[in-house]
């Protein structure tokens, strides 16, 4: 059987893990990145050195810089740049993505100006209808998938067959993809949890228990739960690995970027220091304005989403955010 051809446009931590897990799973994978060294080193070393430099990567990943050369025979191509630089890397690559390609989006976040959604910005550049375009997200930190250790996730496409022509794509002996329909809640379940976790970041580095996180996380998947709504998400979506599940590793884990982000603010860095001291991109850090935008638009409270933009870009200390979340009146739990 001829294997399938997938283009991965993106070689940083997670668009080099889903190329391991797509050459494991029998594809023939070509990775795109923007670096030339980076390129070289992946195609001569078979490793990538910025981004996981102690995982050995399939020899039969090739790398190259060229989009038309990664997109060349490709029926899907896997998107995994961050999510405030996806506009304007697609609208380079779209001129050579054939017209039948299936549009994957790895990335977890809301475009800042536009509130959208990854797949609303791939359907704005490209056109492609729903079918064409779909959604991986769950609990998958790069570092733990490129030790093959065992992990679920989500494949979202609002074509069943596309989705489960994905998950075909991308199941191995330790990644296990599920199949879903909506889109929308998978894209919401991995962009707000980043928000979270920033929160329970901050409340870690500042040397709170683990009532305070079980809060927040609790909380934090109830606010995620009525924005889903709103916006015409499954609320089983949420309760699923795209929602519940990454909310759990990413603020439990300390290969987040997001927590990590956030535990360094607790601890007292400045955003700027903190900013400094992350060489990878933390979504939540920009996505969380956009997160409270469309709460806002869409009429849904979101005290934490609210108070992680007050800690991040109006200079609230997080000893003063603890304050103002503790201090809101009383409510019932179930509205
Ligand atoms: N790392 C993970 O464990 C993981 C897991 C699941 C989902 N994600 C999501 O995948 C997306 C990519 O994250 P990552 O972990 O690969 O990030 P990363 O920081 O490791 O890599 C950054 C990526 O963005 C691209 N990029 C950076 N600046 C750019 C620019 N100016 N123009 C175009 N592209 C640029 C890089 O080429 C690279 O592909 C994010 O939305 C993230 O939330 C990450
Ligand atoms: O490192 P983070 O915080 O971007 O989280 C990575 C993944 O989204 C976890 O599923």
């Amino acid at each position: 059987m001829v294997p399938t051809r997938v283009a991965v446009f993106g070689a940083g931590s997670w668009g080099t893990a889903f190329a391991v897990i797509l050459a494991d799973a029998g594809c023939d994978v070509t990775l795109w990145g923007r670096r030339p060294g980076l390129v070289q080193a992946i195609n001569t070393t078979h490793r990538n050195p910025d981004y996981l430099p102690d995982a050995e990567l399939p020899y039969s990943i090739r790398a190259t810089t060229d989009a038309a050369e990664a997109a060349d025979g490709a029926g899907i191509a896997v998107l995994a740049v961050s999510a405030q630089h996806l506009r304007k890397s697609l609208t380079a690559w779209a001129p050579v993505l054939a017209a039948d390609t299936v549009l994957v989006s790895l990335m977890k976040g809301v475009e800042l100006g536009t509130d959208m959604l990854m797949s609303d910005v791939i359907a704005d550049v490209t056109r492609a209808g729903p079918e064409r375009i779909a959604v991986v997200s769950g609990p998958n930190l790069a570092g733990e998938i490129v030790r093959r250790q065992p992990a679920a996730s989500v494949v979202a496409c609002a074509d069943t067959t596309v989705a489960e022509r994905i998950q075909h794509a991308c199941h191995t002996p330790y990644f296990r993809p599920y199949t879903n329909t909506d889109v929308v809640g998978c894209e919401l379940g991995g962009a707000v949890k980043n928000v979270i976790a920033l929160a329970v970041g901050i409340a870690d580095g500042m040397g709170l228990g683990d009532n305070t996180k079980a809060a927040l996380m609790t909380r934090g998947l109830a606010e995620t739960g009525r924005l889903g709504v709103a916006m015409g998400a499954n609320p089983q979506t949420l309760a699923g690995l795209a929602g519940m599940g990454d909310l759990i590793a990413t603020c439990s884990s300390p290969l987040s970027r997001n927590h990590t982000f956030g535990a360094n603010l607790g601890k007292g860095l400045t955003v700027a220091e903190a900013a400094a001291a992350m060489k990878q991109t933390a979504e939540g850090v920009t996505s969380c304005r956009s997160v409270l935008d469309l709460a806002e638009r869409h009429g849904v409270e979101m005290p934490i989403a609210e108070t992680v933009v007050r800690v991040i870009h109006e200079g609230v200390s997080p000893q003063g955010a603890v304050k103002e979340l503790m201090s809101r009146s009383a409510k019932p739990e179930l509205r």
